[in-house]
């Protein structure tokens, strides 16, 4: 059984007992209403490390006042169940006060990588994440930590912060699970109706098309207009953005860049009420 506990205190007894007994573990952060992307997550630590620890948080610290904080999938007693089916060790599950007790000032700082995307799009998300996570990482002590590709920006920062700060981790990225149409497992995918789950698949698609298009010798910028067009016209309210970045960095790439260099598609939109964020390698 997955066995539940609350404090740092906990978490921090169990995590030092097994690294006593030379077991080294795996540490996967998520905000919970985990699916199948989130378990290969749990899969892949234990590939590479005997114990694996799931920490489920929904961090208010990387919501804005206006963002979906409260409607965000909430659901322990099922994410408990899928963790224990997944053989994972440990449910380290906080509450707000535990993990920001009363007077708590200190926020990370970013810059660099954090900054376009989603640092553009949502101001507070990456502070809040960078905080939450450096938390968690000096709290459970992992020998490793895994995070998806599918927040493939959420993971450069994260390693950016764990290098800058010296944090004795290593993060492992891990592959983006997908449903069978080729839509990106999300927590979010949840609030789509089923007429905006079908339009859904037009970003993958999109996406696809586009690199396909810059492969073939399409300029850039032609090949990511056609995308957001692409996406308007599947029913698609607001692109975000729909860009082609350097893979390490998410600096923007020249007109034609993408030959021989390391480049990554990176795209958000919103569908209604929904906000779809998805990359893929170019
Ligand atoms: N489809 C997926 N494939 C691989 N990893 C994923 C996938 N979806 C989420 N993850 C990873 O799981 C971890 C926890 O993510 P989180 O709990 O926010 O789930 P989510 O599905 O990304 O939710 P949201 O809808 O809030 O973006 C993150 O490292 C995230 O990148
Ligand atoms: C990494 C994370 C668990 C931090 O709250 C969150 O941003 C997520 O679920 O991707
Ligand atoms: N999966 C990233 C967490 C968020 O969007 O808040």
């Amino acid at each position: 059984m997955t066995r539940i506990v609350r404090t740092v205190a906990e978490l921090r007894e169990q995590v030092r007992a097994w690294k006593a007994a030379g077991e080294q573990v795996g540490l996967i952060p998520t905000m919970g209403a985990l699916h199948e992307g989130h378990l290969s997550l749990v899969r892949l630590a234990q590939t590479r490390v005997k114990r694996t620890v799931a920490s489920v948080f929904v961090n208010p610290k990387q919501f804005a006042p206006h963002e979906d904080f409260d409607a965000y999938p909430r659901g322990e007693a099922r994410d408990a169940e899928l963790l224990d089916s997944a053989g994972c060790d440990l449910l380290f599950a906080p509450n707000a006060a535990e993990m920001y007790p009363q007077g708590f000032s200190t926020t990370i700082n970013l810059t660099g990588v954090s900054e376009p995307l989603e640092g553009a799009a949502r101001p507070q998300f990456f502070g809040g994440v960078a905080t939450v996570v450096t938390k968690l990482l000096i709290q459970a002590e992992p020998d490793i930590a895994l995070f998806g590709e599918k927040d493939y920006q959420q993971l450069q920062v994260i390693r950016r912060v764990t290098r800058d700060l010296d944090l004795p981790v290593e993060i492992v990225g891990a592959p983006t699970a997908r449903a069978e149409d080729g839509l990106a497992l999300s927590s979010r995918n949840a609030y789509l109706s089923p007429q905006e789950r079908a339009a859904a698949v037009a970003l993958p698609n999109a996406m696809k098309a586009a690199i396909a298009a810059v492969q073939a010798g399409e300029r850039v910028e032609m090949a990511e207009a056609a995308g957001k067009a692409a996406l308007e016209a599947a029913g698609f309210r607001q692109v975000d953005y729909f860009d082609f970045r350097d893979a390490d960095d998410l600096s923007r790439l020249g007109p034609d860049a993408l030959h021989g260099s390391k480049a990554r598609l990176l795209a958000a939109a919103w569908l209604g009420k929904t906000r779809l964020i998805d990359n893929m390698a170019a």
